[in-house]
Order: C-alpha cells, then sequence, then structure tokens
C-alpha cells in the first residue's frame, strides 16, 4: 500500500498507546500511518455516571462517523468499547492479541485487612463506574460500600491516592499498558474465571470501512483469528442478552489445548442484585453463545 493510513484514535493515555502500538505493527509491514485525535462522548462528559449517560457506543460513535466521511481509513478501539453491532457501511477487520483480561482491585495500604477476602478491610469504599463490576464485587462482598468513578486510568488513580476511595477497580490491560507505577498500593488480579471481565476485554479492535478492500487486505495480516473466535462468543452472548455496557455482564471464554471452548459468565438483572455465574464447554462454537444465556437466565 502506498499511502498514509489514518488512524482515527481517542486522545487519552491508553488510547494514544494502543494507537502507537498499531502504528508499530503496521511499521512493522512497511506502512506508514498518522494518528487523528478523535473527541467522543465519553471523553466530553467525564463527571457523569455510565448509568446517566444514554446510548451505546459513547466511546467510539465519533470515530466512527469520522470513518464514514472518508476523514480516517481505520479505527482503533477497546474491543470492549465497541457495540456488538456494527454500523452501516462498516466492517470490525481485525482484532490484535489479548492482553491480561482479568479485573484488579488496587487498595489503599491503609485500607488493607490480611485475613479479609480481597484483604480488603470492612467496610471498604470501593471506586467503580461499572454495572458488571458492582454486581459481582458486591455479591464477593456485601459489606463493602460502592462510589462511582469516572476520568481515564491516571486520573482514577490520583483519586485514589487523594484518599476519596479505600479501593478502586481497573482492567488489568489498561495499568500493564501505561505501566503505571503502583508501588505501595496492594494489588490484587482477580481471576478472570471467577471475577468475570466485560466480554473482549484486552483487546483491540481494528474497524474499517466495509468497500475499503486494501485497508483491509492490510489489516488482515496482523488479524489474529484465535482472538477473534473466542472475543466473538463473548460479544455474542453480550448481543443476545441486548446489552451494552450497563449490563451487569461478564462473558469470558478460553480454548483449550484440544480445541474446546470454555466459557465463564456472571450476570445481575441489577447492579444490586444477586449474580448469577455459570461455567460451561464445548467442543463446538454452534449455539454455544444461545446456551451461555439460557443457563444464565
Ligand atoms: N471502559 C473504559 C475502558 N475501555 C478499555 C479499558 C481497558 C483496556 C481493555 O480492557 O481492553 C478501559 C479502562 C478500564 O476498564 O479500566
Amino acid at each position: 500500500m502506498e499511502k498514509t493510513i489514518k488512524i482515527g484514535t481517542r486522545g487519552s493515555k491508553l488510547a494514544l498507546w494502543q494507537a502507537h502500538y498499531t502504528q508499530r505493527m503496521l511499521q512493522d509491514l512497511g506502512i506508514e500511518s498518522e494518528l487523528i485525535i478523535i473527541k467522543t462522548k465519553g471523553d466530553a462528559i467525564q463527571h457523569l455516571s455510565f448509568d446517566k449517560i444514554e446510548g451505546k457506543g459513547f466511546f467510539t460513535k465519533e470515530i466512527e462517523d469520522a470513518l464514514l466521511r472518508e476523514e480516517v481509513d481505520m479505527a482503533v478501539h477497546s474491543m470492549k468499547d465497541l457495540p456488538t453491532v456494527q454500523p452501516e457501511g462498516l466492517a470490525l477487520t481485525a482484532v490484535s492479541y489479548r492482553a491480561n483480561p482479568a479485573d484488579c482491585l488496587i487498595i489503599n495500604p491503609a485500607s488493607v485487612e490480611s485475613g479479609a477476602l480481597f484483604g480488603l478491610k470492612t467496610g471498604a469504599v470501593v471506586g467503580t463506574s461499572s454495572a458488571r463490576r458492582k454486581a459481582q464485587l458486591l455479591d464477593f462482598r456485601p459489606d463493602i460500600t460502592l462510589k462511582d468513578i469516572r476520568g481515564n486510568v491516571p486520573t482514577r488513580l490520583e483519586k485514589l491516592k487523594s484518599g476519596d476511595f479505600d479501593a478502586i477497580m481497573l482492567a488489568t490491560a489498561g495499568v500493564e499498558r501505561l505501566e503505571i507505577d503502583l508501588d505501595g498500593f496492594q494489588v490484587v488480579r482477580f481471576n478472570p474465571r471467577e471475577f468475570v471481565p466485560a466480554p473482549a476485554q484486552g483487546v483491540l479492535a481494528f474497524q474499517t470501512r466495509k468497500d475499503d478492500l486494501p485497508v483491509r487486505r492490510v489489516l488482515k495480516k496482523i488479524h489474529r483469528a484465535d482472538v477473534a473466535e473466542t472475543t466473538n462468543i463473548e460479544r455474542k452472548v453480550l448481543q443476545l442478552a441486548g446489552g451494552g455496557c450497563h449490563m451487569p455482564l461478564g462473558v469470558y471464554c478460553e480454548m483449550d489445548p484440544q480445541g474446546n471452548y470454555h466459557v465463564w459468565a456472571a450476570k445481575a438483572p441489577e447492579w444490586n442484585a444477586p449474580v448469577n455465574r455459570i461455567h460451561l464447554s464445548s467442543s463446538t462454537t454452534f449455539e454455544l453463545a444461545e446456551s451461555v444465556l439460557k443457563a444464565l437466565e
């Protein structure tokens, strides 16, 4: 490909890390690219809780619109922020490797209590705005108090340091990518089979126009078909459940060396309602997402 590929991305530190990573992969294929930073609704209204923001795709919509207007040639998204149905004219052309998919709990040293579950003191105040994280955390620790927290990853850590919270929850992938110094904090890395992450957490999605075959052909060279297989099952469950990121639903899929699929899922009707957890295995993906949803309901 002769031309420079224009990559649409959000401007947060994590989004820029992900966009630069993508640029390096394209560079390895001998392809030049430039970043076009696009502000999304999710960036503009950092003070609002997710529950108060209407609609799906508030971290992705403006970038998708830029793709459709041909202002950019491809978009890099955190796949977990991407709605399960593609807008008319766009395609999810490729996905990246999967970073650590798990959530983590970052605890202030003064709020650590050895012997307590996750080492978190009784009655601790935990910051998260995700209904999925709230439901599962309360399910494990009914004594804790939840408090909404917004802003990008560095901002949330600042809020933890200032003493507004005893602990906060984040995606391990984001913390590791930014190489954040967590010295002094107690970090609890959850097992994704127990504390179930968001569908496609830890994966990057590369989106293009459906008819832009030259760019699509390039991205197929960096596509990870193995990652697409498991994350597509996770996203299919989310789609069947009719959910966006407001829904307290975690889905995590692994493929074992024999080629069998294992799915762990956790779902609650509301963030403060009991969580239903399931684990299903199957040698085929045929109707696997349907079976997972049925088992959850
Ligand atoms: N909802 C925001 C968001 N989207 C993707 C990530 C982290 C990277 C990833 O999971 O792929 C985060 C931050 C977080 O949840 O802590």
